[in-house]
């Protein structure tokens, strides 16, 4: 009998899976030379056009998120400035494979080293358009994984991801990879069990495996005691997520009959069309960061994706934060280098030191303001005169665009609560028009742990009482003062944190969509 080996990783999208491992293969490129420079220009041509081919059909079967990633795969296979210089080498003596592989790891560099993870989750999208024009030119084609696999490697490409029937089970884990990926993204939003940043682990494993993508870990040549207990939490785990898929569609209501509303979190307008608007009280907190990518975002650009989100949404609410860059989200030509980013200046602090750049943001929400119920709030307020300053630039700018005759409207302005001086002294928050928790900063500096350091995620704890006082303390406040009090950070979706929320005193939470289901089971489950 082989050892056990466990390997342990992050969880990227919960669930579990048994089966057989399959590796991952990297595209090894056994390339046969060509006559002429012309026949390796065709050759990488006739490869790019069967790529094209491929992610065309793939994205008619396909909507929502995952075809927005094959789009922009499509996109770029198809533009001049991403295979000309791939043509260019060849022309020089190159052969195709060398040209074509050279040319994109070149781009895909920038995309790794990208400190915004936008970018960084696009990297994964180019491998992925590499590999599949040099397995046509090498005719090497990807071998097929036996039903209920567990993929197994560096990282997965979106393509594989898509084309795989997961319908009879299945998962991944992987070495690299990234919770924030697009394939992570995809994961979570079908259900498939997924796990990230296995590390330094073998190149190739065999044999059937356990993959618990609760917790975070896989083991190969598991003991029985392990296979049975494995198999134990796997059936609670379809358990729990069956039950909760029936009060999808329900409103969010205690054990106790205190009804609870349930928004969503959203960091793209496309993220909104996979989600039935039924099924969420509106739209809790929608990031704002992903307009400001490597230049600033014009006002029309911003407008039409406020508008978008606003009429889905019909008459919910709509919070838009403004931009919150800074800190773990830095904007190049916006941001600056600290030696601490995350104590400094970021999201509120950095819009009122660029005016010029906030105002736009200001225009165009005030201009989508007329197409939906929307709510504008500011990230990292620490003092009431930052609020005060925002707002009155809101004012400025309202006033301008009604002297134009341009059409808009004045939203309820809030703010985030997230630093520790608004949470134990809210009362100087008075005249604001809510209050929103983002119980993911708030915890970082109440416990002083760094949000995205695991080596102190143990300290980084929303149930440490220290928190848990505080937001209690922010929600009486909030009753007193007739301000109405929200959470939008990760906690409100996390079943094992929703009972501490409610009780204290929460009635208001938003949730990545992915986790609707799971949160308004949890809420069921609540007795106070
Ligand atoms: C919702 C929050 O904001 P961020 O986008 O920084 O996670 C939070 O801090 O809880």
């Amino acid at each position: 009998m082989p050892e056990p080996l466990r390997l342990k990783g992050i969880s990227a999208s919960a669930g579990y899976a048994e089966g057989p491992l399959f590796n991952l293969d990297p595209v090894v490129a056994r390339y046969n030379r060509k006559a002429t420079a012309a026949d390796e220009r065709l050759a990488l041509g006739t490869a790019i056009k069967a790529a094209t081919g491929r992610l065309a059909t793939l994205v008619a079967a396909t909507e929502g998120d995952a075809a927005e990633i094959l789009e922009f795969q499509l996109a770029m296979l198809e533009d001049d400035a991403l295979t000309g210089p791939a043509f260019a080498a060849i022309a020089v003596g190159q052969p195709a494979n060398t040209a074509w592989r050279q040319a994109l790891d070149a781009e895909i560099v920038g995309y790794e080293t990208s400190d915004q993870d936008y970018f960084r989750a696009r990297a994964a999208d180019m491998r992925d358009i590499r590999d599949q024009v040099l397995r046509t030119l090498t005719e090497e084609s990807e071998a097929a994984a036996p039903a209920g696999a567990i993929f197994y490697g560096e990282d997965i490409a979106p393509t594989r991801f898509l084309e795989t029937d997961w319908s009879s089970g299945g998962g991944i884990a992987l070495k690299a990879g990234s919770a924030a990926s697009h394939v992570a993204m995809l994961a979570r939003s079908r259900g498939v069990p997924m796990i990230v940043g296995l590390g330094a682990s073998p190149a190739h494993l065999a044999g059937v495996a356990l993959l618990d993508a609760e917790h975070g870990g896989i083991i190969l040549a598991p003991s029985r005691a392990e296979v049975e207990a494995f198999r134990r939490k796997s059936s609670s785990f379809a358990a729990r997520r069956d039950r909760a898929e029936t009060f999808l569609t329900r409103p969010a209501v205690t054990n106790a009959g205190t009804a609870v509303r349930v928004q969503v979190n959203i960091a793209d307008p496309s993220d909104v069309n996979s989600i039935d608007v039924s099924t969420c009280d509106g739209v809790g907190l929608m990031r704002t960061e992903f307009l400001f990518g490597k230049t600033l975002p014009d006002e029309e650009t911003q407008y039409r994706a406020y508008r978008k989100v606003l009429e889905w949404a019909e008459d919910r609410p709509v919070t838009i934060r403004t931009v919150d860059a800074g800190g773990d989200k830095p904007v190049p030509g916006f941001t600056v280098e600290e030696g601490n980013p995350f104590l400094g200046l970021r999201g509120i602090r950095l819009s009122l030191a660029r005016p010029e750049v906030f105002r736009v943001q200001i225009r165009a929400l005030l201009r989508a303001a007329i197409h939906g119920n929307l709510k504008v709030m500011f990230p990292m307020i620490a003092v009431v005169d930052e609020y005060q300053r925002a707002a009155a630039l809101f004012a400025e700018e309202k006033a301008a665009l009604a002297a134009r005759g341009v059409a808009q409207k004045m939203p309820p302005l809030g703010i985030m609560v997230e630093v520790p001086s608004v949470a134990i002294a809210p009362e100087a928050f008075a005249e604001v028009a809510f209050l929103s928790i983002g119980s993911n900063d708030l915890t970082q500096y109440v416990m002083a742990a760094a949000r995205d350091n695991a080596s102190v995620a143990h300290l980084n704890s929303i149930r440490h009482p220290a928190v848990l006082r505080l937001i209690a303390s922010v929600a009486a406040f909030g009753r007193a003062q007739k301000i109405p009090v929200s959470l939008c950070g990760d906690a409100g979706g996390d079943p094992a944190a929703i009972p501490a929320l409610i009780e204290a005193g929460l009635r208001d939470l938003s949730v990545v969509p992915a986790q609707l289901a799971m949160a308004k089971a949890a809420i069921a489950d609540v007795s106070i």
